[in-house]
């Protein structure tokens, strides 16, 4: 991959904490853009910031926190984000998760949904007056070869009905595609572009400390080598015009033939509205 420079960049990644995020900020802080690493938890976010800090000699690595489940969380970012911040050329909405048993999250919302979809819907759609005024500006959305296996049931959007934790992560990661297609129709001819991934199967913290976990850090890819295809949509000069696609191993690649129907992503992004609408009525301080 050619070491583009990213000097007057600003770039945010969600999930900056760990795993494929850590290395996706830790690669552009190298390559001189200014990162803004989003991480749930402020004493990990802290520890992964000096350490990027460290390793790129870049300072300015900015670190915010906030929960893309809860869409307080994720209004509260947007607007830290935009007071900050003048430009934002790269969103890199990387955090993302897998729950066994089903929990939801401060809005009622089912959590691996909450967080996998509805957070980054609602933090891209906050962002985009400033991605536009940033132009040429890229939106990455880390999906999952798993979106394969999922469905959208508008009965039981959010699997209250039958939860089982790989096939509801399945769901959400569809919904994320689904999105990237959509919002690439919507963002035609703005100069800003979306893309979506799959990383590879990675040893991260995405497997957790288990059996699975241990086991997986045999066969499974690194964290740098998942972080690539992220790195390579955030600089490579050869997609700054590519819009609406997805990659796997920092080529084009092609989704399932569910996450291409159209009416399907626009009937989606409408229920996702609603939904955000509905909860931010019953939320204080949304
Ligand atoms: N590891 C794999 O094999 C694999 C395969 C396909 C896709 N992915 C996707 O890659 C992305 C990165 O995962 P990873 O493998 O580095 O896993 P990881 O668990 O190491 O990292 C995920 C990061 O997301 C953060 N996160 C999760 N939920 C969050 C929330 N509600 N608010 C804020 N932060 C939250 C975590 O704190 C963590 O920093 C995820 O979207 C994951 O679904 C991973």
């Amino acid at each position: 991959m050619a070491n583009t420079n990213m000097q007057g960049k600003v770039c945010l990644v969600t999930g900056a904490n760990g795993g494929i995020g850590k290395v996706s900020a830790l690669e552009l802080a190298k390559l001189g853009a200014t990162v803004i690493m989003v991480c749930r938890n402020r004493s990990k976010g802290e520890e992964a910031q000096a350490e990027i800090k460290r390793i790129s000699g870049n300072q300015n690595v900015d670190l915010l926190t906030a929960d893309m489940s809860s869409i307080a969380s994720v209004r509260q970012l947007a607007q830290e984000v935009t007071a900050k911040y003048p430009q934002l050329h790269v969103l890199l909405n990387n955090a993302g998760r897998m729950n066994n048993k089903r929990e939801v999250s401060v809005d009622g919302i089912e959590s691996t949904l909450a967080s996998n979809y509805i957070g980054p819907f609602l933090l891209t759609n906050l962002l985009l007056d400033l991605l536009k005024a940033s132009a040429p500006a890229r939106i990455i959305n880390v999906s999952s070869t798993a979106h394969k296996m999922g469905k959208i049931n508008f009965d039981d959007l959010q699997a209250e009905k039958n939860y089982r934790g790989f096939p509801v992560y399945g769901n959400s990661k569809l919904a994320l595609t689904l999105f990237t297609y959509e919002l690439a129709r919507r963002l035609e001819g703005t100069g800003v572009t979306v893309n979506n991934l799959h990383p590879g199967v990675i040893a991260s913290g995405f497997f957790g400390t288990g059996l699975l976990g241990r086991l997986g850090r045999l066969v499974m890819l690194t964290p740098e080598q998942g972080a690539q295809t992220s790195i390579y949509l955030a600089t490579a000069p050869e997609v700054t015009t590519v819009n609406g696609k997805y990659f796997e191993k920092s080529k084009q690649s092609t989704s399932s033939k569910i996450s291409n129907d159209e009416q399907l992503g626009k009937r989606l992004w409408q229920v996702t509205e609603e939904l955000i609408a509905q909860k931010s009525s019953q939320t204080v301080n949304a």
